[in-house]
């Protein structure tokens, strides 16, 4: 069993949250989509009414342990000071003086949110000296970052051995229904992959194939496995270095009966920008010079047929660089193909959801997971780190 924050006595006291506000930005640095941060709002209310001092910390994009104005956390404040109608004071480091010296002037319901965690390397390390650092910030701690559940780092799994620790109500409610969805899938179970975090996602795949009857490549995921069929990709998204377990996965789906589908056609263009001017090419015609950024139509409806006859569907990673117009259309048509579907869907990933969200049919999904990596390792049957150490062992 897993401790929640009801189990806690946070009256009064001042409560680290991890929150995964790790949301996309637009071009002027604003929060692009703020699904992530309005789903962790029941726990920061629910703090905020029983008087606690909100201490939020959470990652923003990859700075690689060093500070990056870039992925400094003022835009997600200001958003979350708008959802919440109160201010949230933004602090402009995570750990040390400047932090405990906003904390200790904080009033109970106050709220503030600490710099982006990965800025120090011991963030990414699980460095026991820097989870030391953050959890002398405050007396308890509650992990809400469901997204982020799958990484050992010190703000998600080194805290919690320095403090009370207990799960928040979206890492509550994120487990619960992945949870029911695994126990008993209706199938055909077809899972979708895309998105561009190839290396970090193409592993999953091994263990989804003793579970799902289908599973769909498309986005930038589909590049890599289309080089092991052979094809050339020209510039395209490609990790050359895992060409060889893509076509590994792909003779071990089809021993073990699944059917693997990659796209037939691509939108391709000379970059990747609002103004290129897109082609539909089959797969075996990408330009030399050219990049594929979007599954084709045809390929759309090859993987709309899949999902309107599964029972259950899970899709991880955009079909294509859906946040530029022309690269769009294959990640909506397949967002409209889950909305239109009787089966249970599952929609995850904070680039997926936003997706979802802008094609207007993020209504209609049966869960959207915060998590994208998180919710793929669960429904592999992984016991997630920043879960494993909430667990409730009597002590
Ligand atoms: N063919 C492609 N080439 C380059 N980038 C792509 C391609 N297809 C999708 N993407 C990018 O993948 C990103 C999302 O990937 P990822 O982080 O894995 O998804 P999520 O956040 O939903 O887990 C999007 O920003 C999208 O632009
Ligand atoms: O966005 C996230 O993961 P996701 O893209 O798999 O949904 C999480 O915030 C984790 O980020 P990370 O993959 O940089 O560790």
């Amino acid at each position: 069993m897993i401790k929640t924050i009801r189990d806690l006595e946070v009256t009064g006291k001042r409560v680290l949250v991890r929150v995964d506000f790790n949301v996309p930005l637009d071009q002027e640095g604003n929060v692009a989509d703020d699904t992530r941060i309005r789903a962790a709002l029941p726990t920061i209310q629910y703090l905020i009414d029983r008087q606690a001092r909100v201490i939020l910390a959470s990652h923003l994009g990859r700075p690689k342990g060093k500070v990056d104005d870039r992925y400094r956390l003022d835009p997600v404040a200001r958003r979350l000071s708008e959802l919440l109608g109160k201010p949230v004071v933004k602090v402009d480091d995570c750990v040390g003086d400047e932090p405990r010296q906003a904390i200790d002037g904080m009033q109970p319901g106050d709220v503030v949110l600490l710099e982006n965690v990965r800025f120090y390397p011991g963030e990414e390390k699980n460095d026991e000296k820097f989870a030391r650092q953050l959890a002398e910030l405050a007396d308890v701690y509650v992990n809400d970052a469901f997204g982020t559940a799958h990484r050992a780092h010190a703000s998600t799994e080194g805290v919690a051995h320095f403090l009370p620790a207990a799960a928040g109500f979206l890492m509550e409610k994120e487990i619960t229904v992945l949870s029911q969805a695994l126990s008993n899938p209706t199938r055909p179970f077809v899972a979708i992959l895309g998105g561009a975090k190839v290396s970090d996602k193409i592993g999953v795949i091994e263990n989804l194939l003793g579970k799902v009857d289908a599973l769909l490549i498309g986005g930038g995921m589909a590049n890599t496995f289309l080089a092991a069929r052979g094809f050339a990709l020209g510039k395209s998204l490609l990790e050359a270095d895992r060409v060889a377990l893509a076509r590994d996965l792909m003779a071990r789906a089809e021993k073990a009966g699944v059917k693997l589908l990659l796209p037939v056609d691509l939108v391709v263009a000379e970059a990747a920008r609002p103004e290129a001017e897109p082609r539909v090419v089959p797969v075996d015609s990408v330009p030399e010079e050219w990049m594929a950024l979007d599954i084709g139509p045809k390929t759309v409806e090859t993987f709309a047929a899949e999902v309107h006859d599964a029972g259950t569907v899970i899709w991880n990673g955009p079909m294509g660089v859906f946040e530029m117009a022309p690269f769009a259309a294959g990640t909506f048509g397949l967002a409209k193909a889950l909305a239109d579907s009787k089966a249970t869907t599952i929609v995850g990933g904070g680039d997926t959801a936003a997706a979802v969200e802008k094609a207007g049919v993020a209504g209609r999904m049966s869960h959207i997971s915060t998590g994208g990596g998180a919710s793929l390792e669960f429904l592999e049957g992984k016991v997630l780190p920043g879960v494993a150490v909430l667990m409730d062992t009597g002590k």
